[in-house]
């Protein structure tokens, strides 16, 4: 893996640095002074080195000349607020690979470390590469009105919120939109990978780097204190503001009605909104998306899952959704030696909630009592009988029933236990089969 020497004394700046080469797929090494870089190159091989002229011990011309006189220099590029054309030249002089203004364009210095890295295009891990709309697996009717949304979110240049519990894709629709209306790359700014006293300047940074035309995507935007969600609701509606794209995994409505998020904002940013389901409302896509995931977690492998861990994997309440599905399947395709996925090649916390059920019987409960509430609330002469309400809770149930044993009334009567005679006459009546 590439390395890349950091040395820049500002923490925002850095850390944003820092990203930006994690993401080109290469290891970044930081250092807060000229002397900590040094002593840092004298230690290690780096393969690029981005450089702060203004460094508070002493000056990065000073350093560039150093690095420079070791016996393989990498390539350096130099970052300074003291843009002046004596500086430039000076750099060039002393053998720097490029200059660079502050306020750092993170989107203009990108290409460049990749250049001086030499790292293909194809290398961008997907998070900055434009990643592909088939990726997002989906077939439920949840996941179906979630793409539309998605869809009319890319056709538009208005705001966007994303709403969902933590890993069910609200980044990856994000990203899909940007990606699609967009041809900036999309800066990101989450309030908790900031420490407070950096928080402000990198929101204000990363507003300044996605102006005229680009796109701004605000990770669990619930986290912003009040004071930033002020500086936001000014911001985004100035002229040239970026578009916004905001997730959240709480609820925005009652953090308003808690005092906790800013009305205003709230319907600054959700002018369209996009809905993920919680996996365990959509346990039909669980076959394709854990066969998509075992792929991606075990290139060439060809592994498939038995039957049996599907049944586990569909009975799981999965509370980290896709992301715990995700490292599930590499957890399988870690421990796997054989062509199949078994149950014990499961986490064995899966395998532990797998057996309990009774998230599924509460499911079950609760959507009986939602549905017994809209049947019962109208006029008494309209109320259902008892019996009218069993044949419609039983008509799926039979049906489905049905479809798990060949369609075969004979297997599944004896499989449940059921009397013969009974199961005709109920799928007579109910199912009208002769
Ligand atoms: N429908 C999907 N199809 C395929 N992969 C998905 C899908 N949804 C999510 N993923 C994958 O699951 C992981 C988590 O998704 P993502 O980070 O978008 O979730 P999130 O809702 O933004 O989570 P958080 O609230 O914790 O930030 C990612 O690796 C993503 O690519």
């Amino acid at each position: 893996m590439s390395r890349v020497l950091i040395i820049e004394d500002e923490y925002a700046l850095a850390a944003a640095l820092a990203t930006v080469v994690r993401r080109l797929g290469a290891e970044p090494v930081v250092a807060a002074s000229g002397q900590g870089g040094l002593d840092k190159a004298q230690r290690q091989q780096f393969d690029a080195v981005l450089l702060d002229i203004g460094l508070p011990d002493m000056s990065g011309l000073k350093v560039l000349s150093a690095l420079r006189a070791g016996p393989t220099p990498p390539p350096i590029l130099i970052i300074t607020a003291h843009g002046s054309l004596e500086n430039a030249l000076e750099a060039r002089r002393l053998g720097a690979h490029d200059y660079f203004l502050k306020p750092l364009n993170l989107a203009e210095i990108q290409p460049q470390i990749r250049a001086l890295l030499d790292l293909p295009r194809l290398d961008l891990p997907p998070s900055f590469a434009s990643p592909d709309p088939s990726l997002m697996i989906g077939n439920a009717p949840e996941m179906q009105r979630a793409f539309a949304q998605i869809a009319q979110a890319a056709a538009a240049r208005v705001p966007v919120l994303l709403t969902g519990q933590h890993g069910t894709g609200k980044t990856l629709a994000a990203e899909i939109i940007a990606a699609q209306s967009s041809a900036s790359p999309l800066t990101r700014y989450r309030y908790d990978e900031w420490p407070a006293e950096q928080a402000e300047a990198t929101l204000q940074q990363c507003l300044d780097e996605a102006r005229n035309g680009g796109v701004l995507l605000l990770e669990e935007i619930s986290l912003l204190p009040l004071h930033l969600q002020a500086t936001l609701a000014r911001t985004i509606t100035e002229p040239g503001a970026p578009r916004v794209l905001a997730t959240s995994a709480s609820d925005l409505r009652e953090a308003i009605t808690q005092g906790r998020f800013r009305e205003d904002l709230f319907y600054q940013i959700s002018v369209l909104q996009v809905t993920l389901p919680a996996l365990s409302h959509r346990t039909e896509d669980i076959p394709a998306l854990a066969a998509e995931l075992l792929k991606n977690a075990a290139p060439g492998k060809d592994l498939h899952l038995s039957v049996e861990a599907l049944g586990l994997l569909k009975a799981c309440p999965w509370p980290g959704n896709v992301r715990e599905l995700a490292a599930a399947m590499q957890h399988a395709a870690a421990v796997c030696t054989s062509p199949q996925v078994l149950p014990r090649h499961l986490p064995p916390s899966l395998q532990a909630t797998g057996q309990d059920t009774s998230h599924l019987d509460t499911a079950l409960v609760r959507s009986m009592t939602a549905w017994l509430d809209q049947k019962l609330t109208c006029p008494v002469e309209n109320t259902p009988d008892y019996d009218t309400l069993l044949a419609q809770i039983e008509k799926p149930l039979l049906t489905e029933l049905l479809a798990r044993y060949e369609d075969k009334p004979t297997r599944l009567a004896a499989a449940l236990n059921m009397n013969r005679a009974t199961l005709r006459r109920k799928l007579r009546e109910l199912l009208g089969r002769e």
